[in-house]
């Protein structure tokens, strides 16, 4: 097991060109092959869950392994469904736990032909392209948006296009209105027609040229490094005011930790207004990348917290609710969980362990939501550091560029 040693600088000075986002990187890649388009997006994301994309629309094998990546798992899933050949898609171990059964029930209804192959409900799937034919349906909103995602980029390349019926709570809703702010932006007619539905008219996208943005969700490490440091001057490069991403967010919400941000002509520069609240109260139901950061960061601020619609957390990349109170339990904080959807903290503490491994579970954001706890727990070790590449591969090298010591203990 890989183990990395940290050491913060006094003071973080930086300027860190961020990773592009992968959401949009892999949006712009599915409708793009749908599209047949000349123009290749730019500014790709090089994480790992952006270059399965692109080697599974390229390469043209009959297994495409997606590792880690939910998007492109759920994305091919319906791209495959409509494109001739018949292929198997498969993912790590823990992909063959992460639940498709909604997409694919969903795609079945509309004429698709997929087959599990080992486990009902879940990948692997052999998938044969078809024409697809039906093209109203219902489908839950409460387990991933990506579901719904997959549904919509192929519903222009559809003989009657597609309408959409979400049922239950609609969670992760900016990713529903980030595809359609991307199909839109390729010539496509989609939008919500109420609250709960959606519909997509039959209409082939055009190619543009596209230029992806940095991403959200990978900014949010800098907020927290921002935030636990004495001392932080922090730019992130290639963020804009009004983002298509729904983690922008996160910056109101840092805010209210003493974090403000301040738009320039390249991207944003933090600054620490040195006010903190009492505690702090957050709906992460449209945000749920952001929910390890908040956690770390107000744990670690001293910051009661009672976080909300966390309900997805358990099916991602792992049980992030488990992963968190398990690793914040090693540096001594107590945090409870409530109807699998909430987390809360008032305050309790335990005794830390004198020299704590934070295990990241496969999961890029407990590496990342974890390394900047390093400024108040001088003793902790990551582990298994390389797992950041599913989404920012040149995360431990911007923290050495920020000024931080990053030590291989081996
Ligand atoms: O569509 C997307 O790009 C994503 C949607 C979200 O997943 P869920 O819809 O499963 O919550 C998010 O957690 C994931 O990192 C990316
Ligand atoms: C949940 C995530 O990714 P995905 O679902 O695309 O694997 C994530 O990046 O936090």
């Amino acid at each position: 097991m890989m183990l990395y040693k940290l050491i913060p600088p006094s003071v973080v000075t930086a300027t860190i060109q961020l990773p592009a986002s992968k959401s949009i990187s892999n949006r712009a890649l599915i409708i793009n092959a749908l599209g047949k388009g000349i123009y290749p997006p730019e500014n790709l994301s090089d994480c790992d869950d952006t270059q399965v994309m692109i080697k599974a629309l390229t390469e043209g094998k009959e297994t495409i392994d997606i590792m880690a990546a939910g998007t492109a798992m759920r994305f091919l899933t319906a791209y495959l469904s409509v494109t001739p050949g018949e292929r198997t898609i498969t993912g790590t171990a823990r992909m063959q736990q992460r639940p498709i059964q909604i997409l694919v029930n969903a795609l079945r209804e509309l004429g698709a032909e997929i087959e599990y192959v080992h486990n009902e409900g879940y990948p692997p799937l052999c998938i044969k392209g078809a024409e697809l034919k039906g093209n109203e349906i219902t489908l839950k909103g409460n387990v991933s948006s990506q579901y719904i995602s997959a549904l919509l980029m192929i519903g222009p390349a559809l003989k009657d296009g597609l309408t959409l019926h979400l049922s239950g709570e609609i969670i992760s809703r900016p990713y529903i209105n980030l595809t359609l702010q991307l199909m839109q932006d390729f010539g496509a007619k989609a939008a919500w027609t109420s609250p709960n539905s959606i519909s997509v008219a039959p209409q082939l996208y055009q190619s543009i040229p596209f230029k992806v943005e940095s991403d959200w969700s990978a900014a949010s490490y800098w907020y927290q490094i921002a935030a636990l440091s004495p001392k932080a001057e922090i730019e992130l490069l290639g963020l804009f005011h009004n983002s298509y991403q729904g983690d922008s967010r996160g910056a109101e919400v840092f805010s209210r930790l003493g974090i403000t941000t301040e738009f320039t002509s390249q991207g944003v520069k933090l600054k620490k207004t040195g006010k903190a609240p009492e505690r702090l109260e957050e709906d992460f139901v449209d945000i749920p990348d952001l929910a390890q950061t908040f956690v770390v960061t107000c744990a670690l601020l001293n910051i009661p917290f009672r976080f909300t619609g966390l309900q997805s957390l358990k099916i991602k990349e792992t049980d992030r609710i488990a992963a968190l109170r398990a690793e914040l339990k090693k540096l001594g904080y107590v945090i409870e969980e409530e109807n699998d959807s909430i987390l809360m903290w008032n305050g309790e503490r335990c005794e830390p362990e004198e020299t704590p491994v934070i295990e990241t579970y496969e999961d890029h954001r407990m590496a990342m939501a974890f390394a900047p706890a390093i400024i108040r727990h001088p003793n902790l070790l990551i582990a298994d550091p390389q797992v950041v590449t599913k989404s920012y591969p040149g995360y431990w090298e911007d923290l050495k560029q920020a000024g931080f010591q990053v030590i291989n203990e081996g």
